[in-house]
């Protein structure tokens, strides 16, 4: 059996401006994580948040900071995310590659090749648990779970993260074409935490859970909505 659901809503789709009010009202939502996605524009071509929002946050809300670093030098900051209080800190395994990703290529990309990425990668996912936080490792749409498989059996990450868009913006359309790669993953680590990210909402998420999904991050479908409780409730639901 699956791990139990988790339900995260991206404050992405948040206004912005009123960040603490939306953390405390997703907690009256009974979600247990706040998914905070952190961007540099250089490893996506936006620019969102870092370590002293997640401070500021952290005196708001009890809620799970699940950050997800969408930048390309994700070692430089978790010193930082951490004393400003993440529960979690998910980086991607590109960062690590020296092949550039290029979204449009058809098939899958090619992953860590050298004995420097294995160990970059590897490093940083010790360091992120020897700061006190669960560490995540995160897929971008063509990356395959052989990219992380090493990590993954060494028992060194915590959450494993498929993006179900290309990252850097809320809103956009869920690709099923990923759900393989879950249940690939759910195949070989049943406990592991599995985290879906991007398009997920009533209509998409029956099919990410019956992949295996059990982190489900929503940004725009709970935002979005006028009744954000009903929709968190169908989403704990499986749709
Ligand atoms: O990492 C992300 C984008 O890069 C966001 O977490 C994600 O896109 C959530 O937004 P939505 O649910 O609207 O797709
Ligand atoms: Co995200």
């Amino acid at each position: 059996m699956a791990p139990a659901v988790i339900i995260a809503p991206s404050i992405l789709s948040s206004d912005f401006a009123r960040l603490a009010d939306e953390a405390v009202r997703m907690e009256k939502c009974g979600t247990e994580y706040l998914h905070v996605d952190c961007m540099d524009g250089h490893f996506v071509p936006n620019l969102t948040i870092g370590p002293p929002v997640v401070k500021s946050l952290r005196n708001h809300t009890p809620l799970f900071l699940d950050c997800h670093l969408m930048v390309s030098n994700p070692g430089q900051w978790v010193e930082e995310l951490a004393a400003a209080g993440a529960n979690g800190v998910t980086f991607h395994i590109e960062c690590f590659c020296e092949a550039p990703y290029d979204k449009d290529e058809p098939g899958p990309y090619v992953g860590l090749q050298s004995r420097s990425e294995i160990e970059g990668a590897r490093a940083l996912a010790k360091k992120i648990r020897a700061l006190d936080m669960k560490t995540g490792i995160a897929l971008r749409p063509r990356t395959p779970l052989s990219a992380v498989k090493h990590l993954l059996d060494e028992g060194l990450i915590d959450i494993l993260l498929a993006m179900t868009v290309e990252p850097g913006f809320g809103g956009q359309k869920f690709m099923e074409s990923v759900l393989d790669k879950v249940a690939e993953a759910r195949n070989l680590y049943p406990d592991l935490a599995i985290e879906v990210d991007g398009g997920i909402s009533p209509k998409t998420v029956a099919k990410a859970v019956k992949a295996g999904a059990n982190v489900l991050v929503a940004g725009s479908a709970i935002f979005g909505a006028e009744n954000a409780k009903e929709v968190i409730d169908t989403l704990r639901r499986g749709g």
